[in-house]
């Protein structure tokens, strides 16, 4: 039996901009992704790796082509279709990490869980926190942490859910060497766990080398796809 694939971009364009003046972000992306494997995104500064990540974890829409994940079509859904599709399914730790500034680092990890229906939601929220070593910052406010900090919090909540699929758009880009490699432990080990897909942007080659796939961007296309 073929494996279960994860995510499905076919021909996948973004084109931003003006009317006038549009400039081709993406220019026809093609990808499969198995489900339970790593897959790097490397590529400049600029070559389309946050876009294409926007896309297929559907908070941007394409504008032109098709996405599936875990078996769902993105153009079959509307944004509320798009939000319950996504809920404990997929974890998203994005570039500016999007913590709510009026929660604490452990309500900002458990009632995202708690509002999906999981009865155990602050009990594993502070798992998950001490996890990445912020067991002693559950009380504070995003504005009271580091943005090492912050980063590491928005990472406990994407994976907390135990979801199938991870993006992480630069996860490690504002931690030390340490601290880092903790992280990368955590979403690799979470990833193994759970049979979960991993995709992770990255500037890091130590990080890229740890994944089973790596992909490189140039100019909007993916210009190198490699096994590890
Ligand atoms: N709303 C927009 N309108 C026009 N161009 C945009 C818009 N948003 C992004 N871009 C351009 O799209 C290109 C791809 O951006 P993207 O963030 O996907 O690159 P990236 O590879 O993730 O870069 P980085 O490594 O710096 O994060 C960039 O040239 C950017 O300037």
């Amino acid at each position: 039996m073929a494996a279960d694939i994860a995510i499905r971009a076919r021909d996948v364009t973004l084109r931003l901009g003006t009317a006038e003046a549009p400039t081709e972000i993406l220019k026809g992306i093609d990808l499969e992704v198995t489900q339970g494997t790593s897959v790097a995104i490397l590529g400049p500064s600029g070559s389309g790796k946050s876009s294409l990540m926007a896309i297929l974890s559907g908070l941007e829409q394409a504008s032109g082509g098709t996405v599936s994940v875990a078996g769902v079509a993105y153009a079959d859904l509307d944004e509320d279709g798009l939000a319950l599709a996504r809920r404990g399914r997929i974890g998203i730790v994005l570039q500016a990490f999007h913590l709510l500034p009026t929660m604490t680092a452990l309500e900002n990890v458990a009632v995202p869980m708690e509002l999906a229906g999981a009865a155990d939601a602050f009990a594993r929220a502070e798992a998950e926190l001490r996890a990445v070593g912020l067991g002693h910052r559950l009380g504070h406010y995003p504005v009271q942490l580091s943005g090492g900090e912050q980063q590491r919090v928005a990472i406990a909540r994407a994976v907390a859910p135990r979801p199938n699929i991870v993006f992480a758009d630069e996860p490690t880009g504002n931690l030390d060497g340490a601290t880092s490699g903790a992280v990368i432990d955590l979403l690799f080990t979470r990833q193994r766990d759970a049979g979960a897909t991993l995709l992770i942007i990255t500037h890091d080659p130590v990080l890229a080398q740890r994944c089973d796939r790596t992909l490189e961007m140039r100019d909007g296309r993916i210009v190198s796809d490699t096994a590890a």
